[in-house]
């Protein structure tokens, strides 16, 4: 079941959903408008590999918006600390900013229980665009779960900041070993 508006709204009184700062006139009828936040990190032209450690640049969002180029990849964050240890939470776009060819997640849409947190957004455009800090991107909506929870143990600070975490090279030679 998904969450409309007014329970959205309530759960955010109670603080069974965090929502922070928070804005009533950003409520839609299943979801929340989230605005960007002021720091963006730019990926390198090399490879990325996750077994090598390579160095983003980091950029505070100037007054007057980023230029986010094709066939780059730019790590932003909501402006907003979001998340729930009642509801699972899901990240997605808005409309209106998909037309302009923006996305803001790749493939990672999910926000498990517990995670409450400045949420990290995988921006890529599809021509050049201009993106604003403050600017309503995206929404999030809020789910409940069946079952037995069991609470996210995340490596997401309280830094509203985006995260460039990959996967651990651990964790990786872990996977690569159990397969041959
Ligand atoms: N676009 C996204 C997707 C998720 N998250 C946050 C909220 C999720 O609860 C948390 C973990 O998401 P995943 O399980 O998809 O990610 P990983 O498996 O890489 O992370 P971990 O190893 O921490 O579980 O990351 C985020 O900030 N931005």
């Amino acid at each position: 079941m998904i969450l409309t508006r007014e329970a959205i709204r309530q759960s955010v009184a109670t603080g069974s959903i965090v929502i922070q700062p928070f804005d009533e006139e950003l409520l839609n009828p299943n979801s929340y408008n989230y605005r960007l936040g002021r720091f963006l990190k730019i990926s390198p032209r090399s490879v990325l590999d996750p077994l090598a450690a390579v160095e983003w640049d980091e950029i505070e969002i100037p007054e007057d918006g980023v230029l986010l180029e094709p066939g780059r990849l730019y790590l932003g964050h909501t402006m907003e600390r979001i998340g729930s240890k009642s509801f699972v939470t899901s990240l997605i776009g808005r409309s209106s900013i998909g037309r302009l060819g923006v996305f803001l997640q790749i493939s990672a849409d999910l926000g498990h229980q517990g995670a409450i947190h400045s949420w990290t957004l995988e921006l890529t455009a599809v021509q050049p665009t201009r993106v604003y800090a403050g600017m309503r991107i995206g929404q999030v909506s809020f789910w409940v779960p069946t079952g037995e929870p069991r609470e996210y143990q995340g490596r997401y600070g309280s830094e509203a900041k985006p995260r460039e975490y990959i996967l651990g090279r651990d964790e990786i030679l872990r996977t690569a070993r159990a397969i041959r």
